[in-house]
């Protein structure tokens, strides 16, 4: 029985190099949410769910517009968060990321994450085809939770605005990594939110 998750993080927001926390897209943001549902139009979705802060939102609602059989779910586990604190095996690296989060930050985003990994991660019992638009940290845990690798691994994990992660669900194995962050349906100018710069 196929089971799916289609991972898409929202698109480019108005004005983010300002610091605001939330915000409606940019004209780029619009044209990778209408991008990614050409990608994706001839998936059969059983459901659709997005984070409820208004850059997931409105690129849901831009997708849906060419998924008329969809109506966008907003999912309180797909909110923006703090997957998971320092632990001691993490890189010293990573220390200074940690600097203004709060212990309940932290101990907030562990309790989505399960949650979340609860809700979407649980093999179903017949074909499923969940799409979910959602945050780069939430997307890194996903695929962190995958490889079952250790906690911290959700950091330096990056996937792009509107970038397209697939994980197949199985019952009796664990998930596998189908795509990781392809990028295939959006030209050059239009891939944006990463933190390295793309080499090709
Ligand atoms: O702030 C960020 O870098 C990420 C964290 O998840 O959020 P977003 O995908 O909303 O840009």
């Amino acid at each position: 029985m196929p089971h799916y998750l289609y991972l898409v993080r929202h698109g480019e927001q108005q004005d983010a190099e300002h610091g605001l926390p939330d915000g409606p897209l940019s004209p780029r943001g619009k044209r990778q949410a209408q991008l990614i549902a050409e990608r994706l139009s001839g998936i059969p979705f059983t459901a659709m769910y997005h984070s409820p802060l208004v850059r997931a939102a409105q690129t849901a609602s831009i997708m849906a517009e060419r998924m008329p059989a969809l109506e966008p779910e907003p999912s309180s586990l797909l909110f923006d968060c703090i997957p998971s604190g320092p632990t001691p095996d993490m890189p010293k690296a990573f220390e200074s990321f940690f600097g203004s989060v709060t212990e309940a930050e932290i101990e907030a985003g562990r309790a989505q994450m399960d949650d979340a990994v609860g809700e979407f991660l649980t093999p179903a019992l017949g074909d499923r085809h969940d799409l979910l638009v959602t945050h780069n940290f939430v997307i890194g845990w996903f695929v962190r939770h995958v490889f079952d690798a250790p906690a911290w691994r959700w950091l330096g994990l990056n996937q792009a605005n509107c970038g397209l992660t697939i994980i197949r669900v199985r019952s009796a194995k664990p998930p596998v990594l189908v795509v990781h962050n392809d990028l295939g349906h959006l030209p050059v100018e239009l891939r944006t939110g990463l933190p390295e710069l793309q080499p090709v």
